[in-house]
């Protein structure tokens, strides 16, 4: 199937004469959650405000739904859903007509049906005729989610969506999002919490300094860069790493109390039956086992940390 979304060689040098972008290339499949991951400055809201007309592009193409985002502006943009960080609209108007005032916007005849069925699928039907100001800040992110589903979009930028919110919330919202793209949605969300795009993303994508590192599937890159490490603690301290095991990558930790043995998950062979074998030979005896899987922060500082 054709991307949903197809980024080409884009760049963006803006007036000042910074790029901030250079030559990013990506395809978003339909129906998929990618999580845009990135340190501050590294080109995320230049990509999406591009990909959403809001910013002009220096170089490249981008297409929406076969669109140019250039040329077919209007049938991209009524495509795509934004959602930013920031709520502008009116504090003293209603839940309600903030969200029909929105669909009208993008050039859709009202629909109360499907500004009902957003406002329930948001638990913000409730709170319909209340005005925005009387809202709380959670109810508020909802209702920048309701605008930009408003008029139906295809696909669905979320900028931060958590950023500052509560962790009950913030897993709330992360239903929203997955039962979004059980409706056909394809989400693209930018994040700084890498704990979040680990647990909704289908893909990631990494981007920094105007330039994309990778894109992969979520489990794929957890696979392909994760490492594991296996603590054992020890019944007896030692002093050092007995010299019979110095063929094994481990380090002592805790007062001598713990080993760490670090392992490549896909490798053929891990080395773990030998090395509890190596560990019975010496006489060392084990208090406890325990493995850790490196997380996606780990892999994500790696990589960035890597590039600069
Ligand atoms: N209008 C502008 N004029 C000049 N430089 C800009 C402009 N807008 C953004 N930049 C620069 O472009 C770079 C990328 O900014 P951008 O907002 O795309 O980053 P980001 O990845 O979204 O960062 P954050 O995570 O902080 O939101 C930054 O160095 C920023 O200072």
């Amino acid at each position: 199937m054709a991307p949903i979304v197809s980024v080409s060689n884009l760049s963006k040098t803006y007036a000042s004469g910074f790029k901030a972008l250079k030559g990013v290339s990506l395809d978003i499949e339909q129906g998929e959650i990618l999580a845009l991951l990135g340190p501050n400055g590294a080109g995320k809201t230049t990509m999406i405000s591009i990909i959403c007309g809001i910013v002009n592009a220096s170089g490249g193409e981008v297409t929406v739904g076969g669109h140019d985002v250039v040329r077919d502006f209007r049938q991209t943009r009524a495509m795509i859903g934004l959602v930013p960080q920031e709520l502008t609209t009116d504090a003293f108007e209603t839940v309600w007509n903030t969200v029909s005032f929105s669909r009208g916007l993008h050039g859709k005849k009202p629909d109360p049906a499907h500004i009902e069925k957003v406002l329930k699928d948001l638990s913000l039907w409730d709170k319909r005729n209340n005005m925005l100001r009387e809202l709380s800040g959670g109810m508020k992110r909802r209702v920048l989610i309701a605008k930009a589903l408003s008029h139906e979009p295809r696909v669905l930028f979320l900028d931060e969506p958590t950023a500052g919110v509560d962790v009950n919330l913030r897993k709330s919202m992360w239903d929203v999002v997955r039962r979004l793209r059980a409706s056909g949605v394809t989400i693209i969300l930018t994040t700084h919490y890498i704990e979040e795009a680990e647990e909704i993303a289908d893909r990631i994508a990494v981007i920094n300094d105007g330039e994309i590192l990778l894109v992969e599937d979520k489990a794929a890159l957890m696979t392909k860069l994760g490492r594991k490490q296996l603590r054992v603690d020890l019944a007896h301290p030692l002093e050092r790493v007995p010299d019979t095991l110095s063929s094994y990558n481990l380090t002592l930790e805790g007062d001598g109390n713990c080993l760490i043995y670090d392992y490549d998950t896909s490798a053929d062979r891990t080395g773990i039956t030998s090395l509890l074998a190596a560990l019975a030979e010496a006489g060392i005896r084990l208090k406890d086992i325990s493995t850790r899987q490196s997380s996606l922060e780990d892999i994500f500082v790696e990589i960035v940390g890597a590039e600069r």
